[in-house]
């Protein structure tokens, strides 16, 4: 079975092809990165996938019920309280008042908020916690997909690292029951992608076309770190589809 399904996609922004013939699968309970240089087209890809934009090309296919979005800026509304904010979505979808609170509540912890922090407004909230709001208010409508675009690369070394175990948490559930969520996340972080996927996915260097994947060895949140860094080394010492992740010039780009 599959979640999301994108054939063969293409998109231009003002005549200038940005992405073409992207092809790409997630399934139930997958996490899969897509990684590629900065102005490859990645959110554009995530954009499409999602519905904000119309591809120019393709076609794209959606068999999950619910899906949700989380960005590298939080995009909290200043005015509201971080339970104000993780409410917004189930408000939206007419969840009856006397039932939101319990929801906020849970999914406030489950991304690591503390119950003192729901009354803070975002002005009060370091980044990491902004950050913990914006994914909260991603989980409180539950929904059984997520796309993450690049959420975490504003964030210092440790935390992006906690950050990462909270979504890898987040994503599986208790008592053999299947994962919460699948997600497609966005990133150009080589390292973050190997932690937290079960697949990376490799935009080709002038985005025309997914390069090629890896399925990663193990499972989220099981994989020691020496292994983690192994697989890092090897893929960027000796697999050639991703000599191009980390030395591509942008500027280069037509
Ligand atoms: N709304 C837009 N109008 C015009 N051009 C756009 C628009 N959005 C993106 N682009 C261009 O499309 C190309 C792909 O952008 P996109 O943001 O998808 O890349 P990306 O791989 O996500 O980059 P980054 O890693 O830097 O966020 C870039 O050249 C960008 O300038």
């Amino acid at each position: 079975m599959t979640l999301l399904a994108l054939d063969r996609i293409g998109h231009a922004f003002f005549g200038r092809t940005v992405i073409e013939r992207i092809c790409l699968t997630v399934g139930p309970g997958e996490i899969v990165s897509l990684i590629g240089p900065s102005g490859s087209g990645k959110s554009t890809i995530a954009h499409v996938a999602a519905g904000l934009l119309e591809p120019r090309e393709g076609a794209v296919r959606r068999a999950y019920r619910r899906h949700a979005m989380v960005f590298q800026d939080p995009r909290l509304l200043p005015w509201a309280t971080a339970a104000q904010n993780i409410a917004l979505p189930l408000r939206l979808a007419c969840v009856p008042p006397r039932d939101r609170a319990a929801r906020v509540q849970e999914a406030a912890a489950r991304a690591g908020l503390l119950p003192e922090d729901l009354d803070k407004y975002p002005s009060e909230l370091s980044g990491g916690m902004r950050q913990r709001t914006a994914i909260a208010r991603a989980l409180a409508p539950d929904p059984d997909f997520i796309y993450f675009d690049e959420p975490f690369t504003a964030l210092d070394v440790a935390l992006k690292r906690r950050m990462q175990d909270l979504l890898i948490a987040a994503a599986a559930t208790t008592a053999g029951a299947g994962a919460r969520f699948a997600a497609l996340f966005i990133t150009h972080d080589l390292m973050e992608a190997i932690r937290i996927s079960h697949r990376i996915l490799v935009l080709d260097a002038e985005g025309r076309g997914i390069a090629g994947e890896r399925r990663v060895e193990g499972t989220p949140g099981h994989r020691a770190d020496a292994m983690v860094f192994a697989l890092w080394q090897g893929y960027l010492g000796a697999d050639p589809l991703f000599a191009h992740v980390h030395d591509i010039d942008e500027r280069r780009r037509p």
